[in-house]
């Protein structure tokens, strides 16, 4: 069977998704979203804008910014530029404090938009593809991450109201840049994307051919292994949120220790995620579950570093106290 051509995959990829409208397409002038635009805006020809964000910091930021405002004037596409300085703070990834600003910048730039058209934007979407999928993959399996790591990155999320989409996480990259090149249609190369100081770049450019010629068919056994991961998280979260409303917040130490220690695990991190938006490495939750274990006196003291703050014991339950500088 001759394999899907350019065309096939955007329209397959386009067929399952049914945002509601307007949609707002965040682009960054890179081939990715600029493919994505160009497929959105040729399926819904009035009713698709475009958001960039500029990232006051990077010295090409210019550059991307004028390419994405001559795109859109060209078709005919609104669109709006936020700024953002994505500065990160002390102990945060450079790639986690502009992936952080760049998010709000988004909702700022849809916020802005709806103002500027007066009319509600519940659609944001991005273009991240099937090789993007799978580089996340291998980074969280490289990062020892468990289920929600694996699981990779959800294609459709709500929040505040909004739909947030990634409607291309089943075409190969290469896809989309040849669309674009049949097209006779430009974009930007970012010059990040070949630094091989990232371990996501050396990823791209090393793992994923080795793949390539190894196993056929590994971008949808992979993908599927995310979904069944994604599927998983899921339950588990579900027992966690019914053990905690059980355990009680904050959590009674004697429920606690009933639990098997891969439950009293789940719940734990559920506990620290939801009620306290922080995360126990690894070695913090094992030593947590041990303090728990020997916790067997009423003079028994717990007081162990735990994500950006402490957790303690006070008396029949466990607390959770930020650190003064987190
Ligand atoms: N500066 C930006 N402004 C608006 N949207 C962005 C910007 N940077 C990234 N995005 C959106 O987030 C998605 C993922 O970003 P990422 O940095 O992983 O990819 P990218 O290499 O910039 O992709 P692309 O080839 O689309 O530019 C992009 O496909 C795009 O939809």
């Amino acid at each position: 069977m001759a394999s899907p051509t350019p065309s096939e995959y955007i329209a397959d990829a386009l067929q399952d998704f049914d945002p509601p409208l307007p949609l707002a397409v965040t682009l960054s002038g890179g081939a990715d979203s600029t493919a994505l635009l160009l497929a959105c805006r040729q399926r819904w020809p009035r009713q698709v804008v475009a958001i960039h964000v500029h990232h006051g910091l990077q010295v090409a930021a210019d550059g991307f910014a004028a390419f994405c405002a001559r795109l859109c004037a060209a078709h005919g596409i609104t669109l709006h530029i936020e700024y953002t300085d994505a500065r990160h703070a002390p102990g945060e990834s450079p790639e986690d404090a502009a992936r952080r600003a760049r998010y709000a910048a988004l909702e700022r730039g849809a916020a802005a938009l709806e103002q500027r058209l007066g009319l509600p934007i519940p659609s944001i979407a991005l273009a991240q593809h099937a090789d993007d999928q799978v580089e996340t993959l291998l980074l969280a399996l490289s990062r020892g991450a468990g289920l929600p790591g694996l699981a990779a990155m959800p294609a459709h999320w709500l929040r505040d109201g909004r739909h947030w989409w990634r409607p291309l996480l089943g075409v190969p990259g290469a896809q989309l840049r040849q669309w674009l090149r049949e097209r006779g249609q430009d974009w930007i190369e970012d010059p990040s994307n070949t630094d091989a100081g990232y371990t996501r770049n050396r990823i791209r450019h090393q793992v994923l051919p080795a793949l390539e010629a190894a196993l056929p068919g590994w971008r949808n056994t992979f993908a599927r292994s995310s979904a069944h991961a994604a599927q998983a998280q899921q339950l588990l979260e579900e027992v966690a949120a019914e053990d905690l409303q059980r355990i009680g917040t904050p959590p009674a130490i004697a429920a606690l220790r009933a639990l098997l220690p891969a439950r009293q695990a789940n719940v734990l991190r559920h506990w620290l995620a939801r009620c306290h938006g922080t995360a126990a490495s690894t070695a913090q939750l094992r030593e947590l579950q041990r303090q728990l274990a020997a916790c067997r006196t009423r003079g028994h003291q717990i007081r162990l570093k735990v994500g950006r703050g402490h957790v303690l014991r006070h008396g029949a339950v466990l607390d959770w106290q930020a650190s003064p500088d987190a």
